[in-house]
């Protein structure tokens, strides 16, 4: 089966989108409070449970015809085959040429899948063994820093060796029992610095987090820790205080980390969806290997969910949907990510990484234009924070974004008041979304606090809400190793099902490459030691000007 598609394969998706948009009219002729009011069994009808995740896709401004249209769609654009693409290993990262195997991280013992005929899986677990093995050390001490036990674990990696880590590690807080965790990303020197200035050397590991192992802002991170345990404890300290996860062993043993102290992974693996192999070092030195292997799980028990429930009970399928109709029917360019979850702070950050550089493509397999807007501006920020912020434009700015908030039932905390109020909150948000509040209720509502007619008639404009602004409500019980796993991987098929309908390649990350190769060529300019007279007159201006204020 070829990953491209054929233009039988397309005609049939442009039919399908075609039946799809006939659903609109119809559709949005209501609002979404109207269609609650019709039919008491909207909520049992559009939402969906499985293994204690559920998903409530029902305040959105969809119908259950509609939803038919959706699957139609999927089937058409062969959502099903294009799976079974990626779970037999074929490589449908095109650009790159690439098996597409995250799945493989999370395999259980016995299973196979293959890359060329090679069962990697076996692979896995030898990686997966010795980062055990590796942690356990470190976490009791048997590996141990200049000055003993190590207190501190330094991640040094950006992007997909960044979010998934940082993102993970932070949610897993309760679980956390090892040695506290850091994670340096960004080349400015603010935020190496910044890190450093309370560690001790003598108890610092550092971690060099790198697919590619050049990525300038990890190395020049990397370089700078090297030389801070360097200077502190000199050249023969950097063996006991790095380690690496990287596909090229090769450059990390030129950096001088031993092949016991480097774990590797492989090609199939795209940086964003790395968190679940060595990257995910920082985790399990954190959480101890058992609890990443429970992350595992759970991750591996949503990707044969996500092979075998037909379409229509298929939480990835729906939430990518859904999506597809808030993006391609509706012609929403946003969506939000809205935790209810303090623990899940750097989530959204994560999924802007995992949807937007996975989904952010404007040209098809075969590289012709694509024939509909792809990916969403994807962004958020923990409820309650959130609606102290920017939700007044969720509820009354002019363009609609669709949220999805993100619960779990209970905490870790034994106090329940604080959790109530969150789930209350949580609730009353996508409540209000959807029910809004017309000028009529406003003025009522005015009236009955005792203001005059007068004055109620001139507020109530400021105090309607329109109401009818699309909604997921993703719950489940406790956010432990085994659920957020789930979760994430949920979310990563839904950005391979979205990447299916528009026919891209939700693998390769081209756009990030051209800013990469300009700050290359500039960088001799912003040293001083090349002319930027030739580059155009706002960057030849700039650079003089960051020239003469460095004077
Ligand atoms: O792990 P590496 O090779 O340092 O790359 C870091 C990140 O850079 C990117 O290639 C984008 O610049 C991401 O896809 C990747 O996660």
């Amino acid at each position: 089966m070829s990953a491209v598609r054929t233009a039988a394969a397309a005609a049939a998706v442009a039919n399908a989108f075609a039946a799809l948009r006939s659903h609109k009219d119809r559709v949005e002729a209501q609002s979404m409070r109207q269609m609650f009011a019709a039919d008491p069994q909207r909520f049992q009808r559009l939402s969906l449970s499985a293994d204690g995740m559920l998903l409530d896709y029902s305040k959105n401004r969809i119908d259950t015809a509609a939803v038919v249209a959706l699957l139609d769609l999927a089937r058409a654009a062969d959502v099903e085959g294009r799976r079974a693409m990626m779970f037999a290993g074929d490589k449908i990262n095109v650009t790159e040429n690439r098996a597409v195997l995250h799945i493989a991280l999370r395999a259980q013992p016995g299973e196979s899948y293959k890359v060329d005929g090679h069962d990697v899986v076996p692979d896995v677990h030898a990686v997966l063994d010795a980062m055990s093995a590796f942690s356990d050390k470190v976490r009791s001490g048997a590996i141990a820093g200049k000055g003993g036990k190590f207190t501190d674990v330094v991640n040094i990696g950006i992007g997909g060796s960044d979010l998934g880590p940082a993102m993970v590690t932070r949610a897993l807080s309760p679980y956390h029992d090892g040695p506290r965790a850091h994670f340096v990303s960004n080349v400015d020197g603010a935020h190496i610095h910044d890190t450093l200035k309370d560690l001790d050397p003598a108890t610092t590991m550092f971690l060099v987090a790198s697919k590619t192992f050049t990525t300038v802002e990890t190395m020049t991170n990397a370089g700078t820790a090297r030389q801070w345990i360097v200077e502190a404890l000199g050249e023969e300290a950097v063996g006991d205080h790095f380690a690496a996860m990287s596909t090229a062993l090769d450059k990390v043993n030129a950096f001088g980390i031993a092949s016991d102290r480097t774990f590797g992974f492989w090609d199939w693996v795209g940086g964003r969806y790395s968190v679940w192999s060595a990257i995910g070092l920082p985790v399990m030195l954190a959480v101890g290997p058992e609890n990443f292997r429970a992350f595992l799980a759970g991750a591996h028990a949503m990707d044969l969910h996500f092979r075998d429930a037909p379409l229509d009970r298929n939480l990835p399928v729906l939430l990518g949907m859904v999506g597809v109709w808030n993006r391609n029917v509706l012609g929403f360019p946003a969506k939000a990510v809205l935790p209810y979850d303090q623990r899940l702070l750097r989530f959204a950050a994560y999924l802007q990484q995992q949807d937007m550089e996975s989904n952010g493509k404007r040209v098809m397999l075969d590289g012709s234009p694509v024939t509909q807007p792809t990916g969403p501006l994807v962004w958020g920020e923990p409820g309650t924070n959130g609606q102290h912020a920017f939700y007044q434009l969720l509820h009354q700015g002019t363009d609609p974004i669709p949220a999805d908030f993100i619960v779990g039932a209970r905490a870790h905390e034994k106090d329940d008041v604080h959790q109530h109020l969150l789930l209350a909150n949580c609730l009353a948000q996508t409540e209000a979304l959807m029910k809004g509040r017309t000028t009529e209720e406003a003025r009522a509502e005015l009236i009955a606090e005792g203001k005059p007619p007068t004055e109620a008639d001139r507020l109530a404009p400021h105090k309607t809400f329109p109401g009818n602004r699309p909604t997921n409500t993703i719950l489940y019980q406790l956010l432990d190793p085994f659920t957020l796993g789930r979760l994430i991987a949920l979310y990563e098929h839904q950005v391979f099902v979205q990447g299916t309908i528009w026919g891209i390649d939700s693998f390769d990350q081209w756009g990030v490459e051209l800013g990469k190769q300009l700050a290359k060529e500039l960088l001799p300019m912003i040293e001083g030691k090349e002319s930027a007279d030739k580059r155009d007159a706002s960057t030849a201006g700039l650079v003089a000007a960051i020239a003469a204020l460095r004077a």
